[in-house]
């Protein structure tokens, strides 16, 4: 329990800061307050047993006990029974005021933690390396992000309870044993015993905890896939089969927290007849192997009984922190994880492209075993159009991605001007790049904030949307739906066809107006007509603005400046078209199996 406790410890103090001690002083106030209020009980019924009750304002108690002791020594008063009244008083109502802040400190604390743990993984995640993201789970991202954040708040709340709980346990036992050594000192050496039976089933919490946020993270990523997939699982009548996975998944937590239940019902059951047994033992010991008097050991009792109630509620706060610790040691892993794969980022603005881009013995793999790539070497100048064409598999999209920024280059250099990536502040240099695939992002919004990004609609901004969308061949379906600008899309897009999805990701990043357009099958989805326009208008900005195109239809290709022709990770030929025509037996049967 206190490996744990110290465990977490610095996990709490990771967020909180000097907060957690504010939350754990305020804590320890209330408990100590609460026991010194306690305490003072124990004279007012030796005064009234010893027939204080009758004339009680002017009686004192006896003087055997340390408690009375304390008020002659330390306090130097009597302890009559108004005195006694007061002090009780005074203690329970410095406790309430204590009581107060701790549970306004606690309540602001929780919402603060809350915060700053969201705001610091949405920062992590926003910077995020993204062949790390490939990687990444993104049932267990969006579970982290969303329940497990609501369920390490509960964690928070049981772990600084059982803080004040423990405090009051500290507190009478500290009382217990100034008032009975040899006796308190029983208790507790069976109480010892009895956590290390205890242990079994924490462990047994623990390990049930970490299992529901292992089985909370598959039913996200289900989930996600249907969503995602509905339209695919609909159509091909597997609605219903993959909706079996999701009911697995639900009986199978279901079945992790019926474990965990047994647990906590074997703990509740067992825990009162031990205690009482480990009291009764100790009494025993105390009479009958050190002979003494059940009376000398009753104050102790007394005490030793709220230690024990305060210590039954710390382990019912501990065993509810514990079930929830699972999501407690997901979420540090989690943010390790994020702070790991966070991009490396240079310090130095990119302000416009000058010269060009220019990779250098370029090498790269996803997995360093099996390299991509080995030693590529190209170079493209300022305001050129490069397409890059290859069999499926090449490697295009893959060196697409190196070029714009999101995959790092293994070994060789990536240069953008003068300066490698690796010093450049990847986030200047991505402002200034529109990066158009294959399937167009498209937001659950209107569309003229899917085109602008969010930009407020003045007049300007207005102009260049209209200049945007006529570049992109998609104005007349625009001006045609009964909302315009202002019509909503569904969730990624899926209220309008797939062409008119691509033409609206072309909008936006011609909106931006960008030094390097970067198009991964951009345009695939359209037919040869739309297209051409859309083409054509690209076309325009020739000269104006650095463009590298991926496409499998060649006739979008064939006015570049300059194409590659890759192979198995290589660049295997390069030229303008008809030159790559005659010199290529490779590029020449791509183009008349098209019919070009
Ligand atoms: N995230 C990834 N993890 C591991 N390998 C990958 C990943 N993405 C791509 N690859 C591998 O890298 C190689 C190049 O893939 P890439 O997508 O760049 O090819 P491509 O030429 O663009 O193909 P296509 O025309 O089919 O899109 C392939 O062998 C592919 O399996």
């Amino acid at each position: 329990m206190i490996n744990y406790f110290f465990k977490y410890f610095s996990f709490f103090y990771k967020y909180l800061n000097y907060r957690i001690f504010i939350a754990i002083a305020l804590s320890l106030m209330v408990g100590v307050l609460d026991g010194i209020g306690i305490a003072f009980f124990i004279p007012l019924f030796q005064l009234i047993s010893t027939g204080g009750g009758a004339d009680a304002l002017g009686n004192t108690a006896g003087e055997s006990d340390v408690v009375t002791n304390f008020f002659l020594d330390i306090l130097q008063i009597q302890p009559t029974l108004l005195n006694i009244f007061f002090l009780i008083f005074l203690f329970f109502s410095l406790k309430g005021i204590a009581k107060f802040f701790e549970t306004y400190v606690r309540i602001i604390y929780q919402q603060y933690f809350m915060r700053k743990i969201r705001i610091s993984n949405i920062n992590l995640f926003s910077k995020f390396n993204f062949e790390q993201f490939l990687k990444a789970d993104t049932g267990r991202i969006q579970n982290t992000f969303s329940a497990e954040v609501q369920r390490v708040n509960v964690a928070y709340k049981h772990y600084l309870k059982s803080i004040q709980t423990g405090a009051l346990v500290f507190v009478y036992v500290s009382l217990a044993l100034s008032s009975d050594w040899k006796f308190t000192f029983l208790v507790l050496f069976g109480s010892f015993f009895l956590n290390i039976l205890f242990r079994f089933f924490y462990k047994r919490t623990k390990y049930y905890s970490r299992r529901y946020t292992q089985k909370a993270h598959r039913f996200q990523n289900l989930l996600i896939q249907k969503v995602h997939l509905f339209q695919y699982l609909k159509a091909t009548g597997l609605n219903d089969t993959y909706a079996g996975k999701l009911k697995e998944n639900i009986i199978e937590v279901e079945a992790v927290q019926k474990r965990q239940g047994v647990i906590d019902s074997i703990i509740a059951g067992l825990r009162e007849p031990l205690v009482i047994f480990v009291i009764f033992l100790a009494i025993f010991i105390n009479i009958y192997v050190f002979e003494e008097t059940l009376g000398t050991i009753l104050l102790s009792l007394l005490l030793l009984y709220r230690a024990i109630t305060f210590f039954i509620g710390t382990q019912e706060q501990w065993n509810s922190f514990l079930t929830v610790s699972g999501s407690l040691d997901n979420m540090a892993l989690f943010t390790a994880e994020l702070e790991k794969g966070q991009e490396d980022n240079g310090s130095i603005h990119f302000s416009g492209l000058r010269q060009g881009l220019e990779l250098n013995n370029m090498t790269f793999g996803f997995d360093v075993k099996i390299p991509i790539f080995t030693n590529i070497n190209l170079k493209i100048a300022k305001n050129e159009t490069v397409a890059i064409v290859g069999e499926s598999g090449a490697g295009k999209s893959t060196l697409l991605n190196i070029l714009c920024g999101l995959i790092k280059p293994g070994d060789g250099s990536y240069k953008i001007d003068d300066y490698n990536i690796k010093d450049l502040d990847l986030n200047s240099f991505k402002k200034r790049i529109g990066y158009i695939v294959q399937d167009a992002a498209v937001f659950n919004d209107s569309i003229y904030n899917n085109v602008t990004f969010w930009a407020p609609k003045t007049e300007e901004n207005f102009r260049r949307f209209l200049k945007a969308v006529k570049q992109a061949a998609i104005a007349d379906f625009i001006m045609g739906l009964p909302a315009k600008e202002d019509a909503v899309l569904g969730a990624n897009g899926i209220n309008i066809s797939g062409g008119q999805k691509q033409r609206l990701a072309i909008a936006r990043e011609l909106f931006k107006e960008v030094d390097i357009l970067f198009m991964d099958e951009a345009t695939s989805a359209l037919d040869g007509e739309t297209e051409a326009a859309v083409q054509q208008n690209i076309q325009q900005l020739h000269g104006q603005c650095t463009i590298i195109i991926i496409a499998h239809r060649l006739s979008t290709v064939k006015n570049a400046d300059r194409i590659i022709l890759m192979q198995e990770g290589q660049i295997v030929s390069t030229g303008k078209f008809e030159e790559l025509y005659e010199k290529s037996s490779i590029f020449k049967e791509m183009v008349e199996l098209q019919n070009l």
